[in-house]
């Protein structure tokens, strides 16, 4: 694996490095994306839409003829009139609950479509990456934006179908005249300012009345916790006095915000008195010069009025988009990091020897945990790494895994057929060459089978056996109440930490690569747990090329070389007997260890 030291993507936030974040195009071209993969369901939602406006914009149009009809006294008219208004309510009205119903359910598909395709890039992501912008970042994208972009859909539908009668009653508008459609237009304006007026103040204040009602929780659970000191020291009242004083604070930052969007209200309300007063006057006119009816004149205003709900409810969801825009920025950015470049098949043949060459690392920048070390691991040979905490034995293994790149040097393969780059293996690839237990084993909720399998799908029960019982789990796997069906993972049947790495082994084992990366395998078991351990990673080990990242020193002394690491460089490195020789660094470790055991 060779890697130089700026060979890191990264995208800032002020000054911090985060995952890229989709600009409105990017996002609306992935929401594109997502929306072309269910072509039927977005033509369903479109027609169902467009048909529940034309119900709505009918009913004032069949009102309109229905007073052009008194007005001429065609009675015979008025059942036939009357009949098309009524069927029209009914019409609409199916019309907009079903086309509701679709669209909400488009927007859960997409979103599950988003949901899943951010994950599976989220998977993909580099570890240089990942290193670079920590995965606080990733989750929060994957979990709570993608929930506050699933959140929005509802309303989306709800926008949707009422843009869409927006659009509808403007071309309903125009059928009548357009000079009644002239005179709606006034309301524009007006609207344009309130909105400019209203969206920059409202978010601050609705985020200020966020975070004290926060603040406020947060006093009132303090005290809560607390209430044993708040007793002992006869604190009631002056802690009741900042409640009060947070609640003050929280009703204060409330009634702003509410006053903000009352005002935005009756300006919305002057709006359509406005839009209102222009169609009767220019109605009036018209009748006057004999270009229109009063029917028409009448059904443009009702049409009008029909549109209070639908303008009130994309001006007042301004705010909720944004905010759904956002999350759908941060989602669609995941899918902006480039996946990494596919690599040309190379499977490995025969045993694998493993070279590290000139490895420095560092996390932050200035601050080297690996100096510069040269490590070689000849095919079928296993390598102790010992040294104290922090001395950089953890990077050195996952450098030599190829869990990330190391920032400077590179490491080698080496089989039959010659020597691989690491770097020149995808992931999955360099998975099949070496195997790492790390000491973040984690339990995937599912069953105990799933959890093994998940190293080496296809593995049959008889092997999946085996490889339990080869790492020392035969007997409290048999003790199960389910055997391999048992769930584990998250408030399941709970696993102790040393069942938990041997399942991490078993997995290894089944997976089968020439050569394993053990880190700490046995660290958290306890020492009769380690000692289980030791032999459940022995058997690991056996004929394979093994690196063992080792705190019990009679796991060192099982291998065939030692390494010791000492502030990011190998300071000693020999067999266990040569280095007690040597009396330095190992040989103390050594004698404590033998005084301890
Ligand atoms: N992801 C990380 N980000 C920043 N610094 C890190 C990271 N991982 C390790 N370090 C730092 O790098 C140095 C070497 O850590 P490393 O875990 O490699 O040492 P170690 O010898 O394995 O220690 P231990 O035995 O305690 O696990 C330490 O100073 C550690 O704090």
């Amino acid at each position: 694996m060779s890697a130089t030291l700026t060979d890191r993507p990264v995208w800032t936030d002020h000054g911090a490095p985060v995952l890229p974040i989709a600009t409105s195009r990017q996002s609306l071209a992935g929401l594109g994306r997502a929306l072309r993969k269910h072509p039927a369901e977005c033509a369903s939602a479109v027609l169902l839409t467009l048909l529940a406006g034309v119900g709505v914009v009918a009913v004032p149009l069949f009102l309109g003829r229905l007073v052009d009809a008194v007005r001429a006294g065609a009675r015979q008219d008025l059942v036939p009139l009357l009949a098309f208004t009524a069927a029209s309510v009914v019409f609409g009205a199916v019309f907009a609950a079903l086309a509701q119903r679709t669209t909400e359910r488009l927007g859960a598909r997409v979103a599950a479509d988003l949901r899943e395709e951010v994950l599976a890039r989220a998977l993909g992501v580099e570890s240089r990456v990942l290193e670079r912008v920590g995965s606080g970042d990733i989750a929060s994208r994957v979990t709570e934006d993608v929930e506050n972009f699933v959140a929005a859909v509802p309303l989306a539908a709800t926008v949707f179908s009422a843009a869409t009668t927006i659009v509808v009653s403007a071309a309903g508008f125009a059928s009548v005249d357009w000079r009644l459609a002239l005179a709606f237009t006034v309301v524009f304006p007006v609207y344009w300012v309130s909105l400019r007026a209203y969206l920059p103040k409202a978010g601050p204040l609705y985020a200020a009345e966020r975070r004290s009602a926060a603040d406020r929780g947060q006093v009132v659970l303090e005290s809560l916790h607390g209430l044993s000191t708040v007793h002992a020291y006869d604190m009631a009242e002056p802690q009741t006095r900042r409640v009060a004083a947070a609640s003050e604070r929280t009703l204060a930052a409330a009634t702003r915000a509410l006053r903000l969007f009352i005002l935005f209200m009756k300006s919305m309300n002057a709006a359509e008195a406005l839009g209102l007063s222009a169609i009767l006057l220019a109605g009036y006119w018209l009748v006057d010069a004999g270009a229109v009816t009063v029917g028409e004149v009448t059904a443009a205003a009702l049409l009008f009025h029909r549109l209070f709900d639908p303008l009130g409810t994309v001006l007042l969801s301004f705010d909720d988009v944004q905010r759904a825009g956002a999350a759908l920025a941060r989602i669609v950015g995941v899918t902006l990091v480039p996946p990494p470049e596919p690599k040309p098949d190379r499977p490995h043949d025969g045993p694998v020897g493993i070279v590290g060459r000139g490895l420095r690392h560092f996390y932050d920048e200035g601050h080297e945990v690996v100096r510069g070390i040269d490590v070689e691991v000849p095919a079928g040979t296993s390598l102790a790494v010992v040294g104290a905490s922090g001395a950089g034995k953890t990077t050195l293994a996952g450098i030599l895994a190829g869990v990330f790149p190391p920032s400077a040097g590179s490491t080698l393969l080496v089989d039959a057929r010659g020597s691989v780059d690491v770097g020149d293996l995808d992931a999955g690839q360099v998975r099949d060459w070496i195997g790492m237990v790390s000491q973040e084993t984690h339990v995937f909720a599912g069953s105990l089978r799933d959890d093994v399998l998940f190293a080496a799908p296809g593995s049959t029960d008889a092997e999946v056996h085996a490889a339990l019982r080869a790492v020392g789990a035969g007997a409290w796997v048999a003790a199960l109440p389910d055997g391999l069906d048992t769930a584990v993972g998250a408030g399941e049947h709970p696993l102790t930490a040393a069942q938990v790495q041997q399942l991490a082994l078993a997995r290894l084992l089944l997976r089968d690569p020439p050569v394993v990366v053990l880190d700490e395998a046995t660290a958290e078991a306890g020492s009769s747990g380690a000692r289980d351990l030791e032999q459940a990673a022995a058997a690991l080990v056996a004929g394979r090329t093994a690196v063992v990242v080792a705190h019990r020193l009679t796991q060192a002394r099982a291998c065939d070389r030692i390494a010791v690491v000492a502030d990011g460089l190998v300071v000693e490195l020999g067999t266990h007997d040569d280095l007690v020789a040597l009396g330095g660094r190992y040989a103390d470790l050594w004698s404590a260890w033998s005084r301890r055991y």
